[in-house]
Order: structure tokens, then sequence, then C-alpha cells
């Protein structure tokens, strides 16, 4: 009989979780999802819920890696949430599993994971699909994506300026308190991606917010919002305009309102461009799509439960 699973609240995946091993665990991962072999990746789309009466949805995302002994879900509940709501826009927790026995290994917090995660795809996206002398990144949005995108590009690259622009002055002045570098606050989402190399959506919004005619000619968006089939972020003019890459081909078909309302092709995932199977238009405007992915999740809480267990000599 297999014991009582570990519980990893916030605090300590925050001490567990860093970039320098996540982003490495993320490419191969990106990788092997792309490469549609079953025994290294199943991970089907995620089924989703509808919370009707509380305007939400709840995202199943379950994730087994046979090579790697690796088998876990992940449970996120989204919102679509009034401005000034004091209830959180998501929640997620993941589970690991024992793939043999079946009993669940740990259950841990899934806030820090999915932020970092998340951060960390969007950093992979811009390391393949940014020009490499970009220097300008602006941040759409200033939620908890926008700090771990902050964080995360921050440490992977060296922009000489960094913009945020949001729907209120006072919420773009507190994400800049709450970063350890300099921002610039701009007052709209034209002046925040003027000339901008790089650009991270990370809003609430289901209209377009970004529009193709602002974006700088070869110029690279992570857009990591609008993750319902009828929520936008980006409009029609830039979806067609650049070269669209994704996490997963399926799951963009299925759940990406800028994909399938716009009618873009997706060009290829970020798996392709790692497997050397398609090209990294580095030269072209190109747009990554996240979705996110429960491989994303598995190979995350692999990495902390590894770390906890390293750090926990008598397990
Ligand atoms: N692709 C992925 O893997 C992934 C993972 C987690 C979250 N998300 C999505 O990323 C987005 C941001 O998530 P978060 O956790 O940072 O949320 P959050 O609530 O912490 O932040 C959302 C931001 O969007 C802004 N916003 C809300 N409505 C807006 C509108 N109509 N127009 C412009 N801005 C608006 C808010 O002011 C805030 O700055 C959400 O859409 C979420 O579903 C995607
Ligand atoms: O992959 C995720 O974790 C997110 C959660 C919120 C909605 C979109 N996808």
């Amino acid at each position: 009989m297999a014991g009582p699973p570990v519980v990893i609240w916030d605090q300590d995946v925050e001490g567990l979780l860093h970039y320098r091993e996540l982003v490495p665990r993320l490419e191969e991962a990106l990788g092997k999802f792309s490469r549609r072999d079953s025994t290294e990746v199943i991970q089907p789309v995620r089924t989703t819920l509808t919370l009707q009466k509380h305007h939400g949805f709840l995202g199943l995302m379950p994730t087994y890696m046979e090579n790697d002994g690796v088998l876990c879900t992940k449970f996120v509940c989204f919102y679509k949430r009034e401005d000034g709501s004091s209830l959180p826009a998501t929640q997620a927790t993941l589970v690991l599993l024992d793939p043999e026995y079946g009993n669940v290994k740990a259950v841990m917090d899934g806030e820090l994971i999915t932020g970092m995660r998340t951060a960390a795809v969007s950093a992979i996206s811009a390391k393949l699909l940014m020009r490499p002398e970009a220097e300008v990144l602006a941040i759409l949005g200033t939620g908890k994506q926008a700090l771990s995108h902050y964080n995360a590009f921050t440490d992977m690259f060296s922009f000489k300026e960094v913009r945020v622009w949001s729907r209120t002055r006072q919420k773009a002045e507190r994400f800049c308190r709450s970063v350890s570098g300099p921002v610039t606050v701009c007052v709209s989402v034209q002046e925040a991606v003027r000339g901008a190399d790089a650009i991270v959506t990370v809003t609430r919004c289901t209209e377009p917010v970004l529009f193709g005619q602002w974006v700088k000619p070869g110029a690279h968006v992570a857009a990591v919002g609008a993750c319902r089939p009828d929520w936008r972020e980006l409009d029609d003019v830039l979806m067609k305009e650049a070269v669209v890459y994704a996490d997963s081909r399926e799951g963009a078909m299925a759940e990406s309102g800028d994909v399938i309302l716009s009618g873009a092709e997706v060009f290829a995932e970020l798996g392709d461009v790692i497997n050397g199977t398609k090209t990294a238009h580095r030269e072209k405007t190109t747009v990554f799509k996240s979705l996110g992915m429960g491989v994303e999740d598995a190979v995350s809480a692999q990495l902390v439960f590894d770390q906890w267990k390293r750090h926990t000599p008598k397990l």
C-alpha cells in the first residue's frame, strides 16, 4: 500500500523551481511532444467543462510520458472576471502519479508552476523566433503572467527597454514597483508596441487588443491570453500577416479564437522548430500562440518533485 501523497504548496514550489533548470526540460518536452511518439508523450487536447453559473471553465490536462515514467494531470479553473473582482482569474492544482501503481505521489499548488512554465515557453519561442538584435520588449497586461513573463524574458535576454501597458495607469505603476528592473509605463497599446521587437500579450481580454498595423515588421509576438475559441487578443491583420507557431496544433485549432476566427494557418509547433523539421522565420513577423500544454506541467511537476526529494533526505 503506497503512502499518502506529499503536498508541495506555493512557498515550497517557489524555492524549488528555477528557470535555468526548467527551460531545458521544457525545450526537450516540446520536441518530444511534436514527434507524436506515444512512448514519449501522450497528451490529449485539454478537456474543458463550462462552469456557467460562475462564468468560468475547468480544464483537465492529463499527460503520460512513458519513457520518462511521468504521469501527471493538472486541474485548472479559469474565469471571465469583472474588473475589480477580488476573486482569482485562474487557479491550478497539479497531481503527480506513479504510473505503475497508480497512486498519487504528490499534490502541488499550480499557480507558480503555471506562471513559470508559461513564461518559460514564451521565452523559448522568443529564443527561436525573435531577431537576435532585439532591444525593446512590450508587455500588454500587468497580472500574474505579466510578472512571470517579465522575469523569464529579462532573465534570458538583454533588452535595452521594457515597456508595459495596462488599462489603468495605476495597475501599470503597481507592476513597475513589483519588478526588479526599469520599466516604461505606456498609456496606450500603440505607444507600448511602437518599434518593439518582442511583444507579450498576457491579458484577459476577449476582443483584439493588439492590431497588426501597429506591429513592427519582423517583430515576435508571444500571445498567451484568449484561450477560448471565441476569445481574441490579436486582430485578423496580424494573424494573417505573421507566420504563426503554436505549442500544439490541435490545441490551437480547438481553443484559439485568434487562430480559428482569423482563419490563419498554424505553420508549425515550437517542437517542430526544436526538432529541426520546420523553419524558424526570424526575419518575418512571427506569432507564437500559446494555449498551455499538460506536458509542460508534467515536466515542471516532476522537476519540483525531484528537487523536493533532494531537499528532503529522509525519503
Ligand atoms: N497560454 C497559457 O498557457 C496560459 C496560462 C495561464 C494563463 N493564461 C491566460 O493568460 C491571461 C493572463 O493570465 P493572468 O493569470 O496573468 O491573469 P490576471 O488576471 O492576473 O491578469 C490579467 C491582466 O489582463 C488585464 N485585463 C483584463 N481584462 C482586460 C481587457 N478586456 N483588456 C485588456 N486587459 C485586460 C488585467 O487588468 C490584468 O492586467 C489569461 O487570459 C489567462 O487565461 C494562459
Ligand atoms: O495551460 C494553462 O494552464 C492555461 C490555464 C488558463 C487557460 C489557458 N491555459
